[in-house]
């Protein structure tokens, strides 16, 4: 239902790079009609050239939804050509890291319905996993509709505050890179031990897909997935000994300063 009055009165996608493709190749696999879809994007890619949504030309007048998905250091410069949208039409859905609500508040005028969302790079495969909220103008009807977009490239979370936006972000909006550079210290390991680069990479990435597709799937504690490896007196044992000393107290400063930099862009 939600997903039928986007493609009847369509809908805007202002930024159409890495996360704004995914988004949009998970609509178009979802059955929106490109034509339903007007795209605002300096570059082009090929791709979106060849999906047939519409490409930078006169705005539509009252779509269901305008979504933000420039960087948020873009935003003042951005925004303007869509800020006619605001008033309660169309409902804004920014995927910005740090931009606040009261940021598009502003910018779009009173009683603007606004959802702030924070996804992920996994978005592209349809594993991506979404946080959202919406302002005091997003009725239960607006929030159904944001979640409905953006599941389309993954599972979607109901935040209960704002305030919660800088920890998601910092764990689930950053958090594939640090998996990705667990991939790649694992590999790094394997090679200082003698393996060619290729297999090391091979079984860092079959290893961390694996071990995540567990975790996902069976829905088992992580705690215990990891005794399950671990044999007493075993090799695994030997390694965690070494990894459980220092990976805690790294990983809460990793985190602890991504989230420090998302309150630091809402601040901005
Ligand atoms: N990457 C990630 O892991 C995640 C990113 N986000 C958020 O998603 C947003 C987009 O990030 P991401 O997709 O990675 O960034 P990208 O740089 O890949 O995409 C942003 C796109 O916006 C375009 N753009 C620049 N200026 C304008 C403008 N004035 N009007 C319209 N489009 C414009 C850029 O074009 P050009 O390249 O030519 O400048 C680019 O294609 C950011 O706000 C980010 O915080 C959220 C979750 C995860
Ligand atoms: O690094 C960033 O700022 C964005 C937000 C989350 C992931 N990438």
């Amino acid at each position: 239902m939600a997903m039928d009055d986007v493609a009847a009165r369509g809908l805007v996608l202002l930024g159409c790079g890495k996360m704004g493709s995914a988004l949009l190749r998970g609509w178009l696999a979802r059955g929106l009609p490109p034509s339903a879809v007007h795209v605002i994007e300096p570059n082009p890619s090929d791709w979106l050239r060849s999906t047939g949504a519409a490409l930078n030309g006169p705005m539509p007048d009252a779509p269901a939804v305008a979504l933000v998905a420039v960087k948020p250091q873009m935003m003042g410069q951005a925004l303007p050509v869509m800020t006619a949208l605001g008033g309660g039409r169309t409902l804004v859905v920014s995927i910005a890291a740090g931009t606040p609500l009261s940021a598009f508040e502003a910018a779009f005028g009173p009683g603007t319905p606004v959802v702030r969302s924070m996804p992920n790079t996994p978005a592209a495969i349809g594993r991506g996993i979404t946080a959202i909220i919406g302002n005091a103008q997003a009725t239960p009807a607006h929030i159904a509709l944001a979640e409905s977009l953006l599941s389309a490239v993954g599972e979607v979370v109901r935040l209960d505050a704002e305030a919660q936006m800088d920890a998601v972000t910092a764990v689930s909006g950053s958090g594939p890179a640090y998996v990705f550079h667990l991939i790649e210290t694992l590999a790094a390991a394997g090679e200082a031990e003698g393996l060619s680069p290729d297999l090391a990479l091979q079984l860092a990435r079959a290893t961390v897909a694996g071990a995540g597709a567990l975790a996902q799937e069976t829905g088992t504690d992580p705690a215990q997935l990891r005794r399950d490896v671990t044999s007493p007196g075993g090799t695994t044992q030997a390694g965690l000994e070494v990894l459980m000393a220092e990976l805690p107290p790294l990983i809460r400063r990793t985190v602890r300063a991504a989230a420090a930099r998302s309150e630091e862009l809402g601040r901005a």
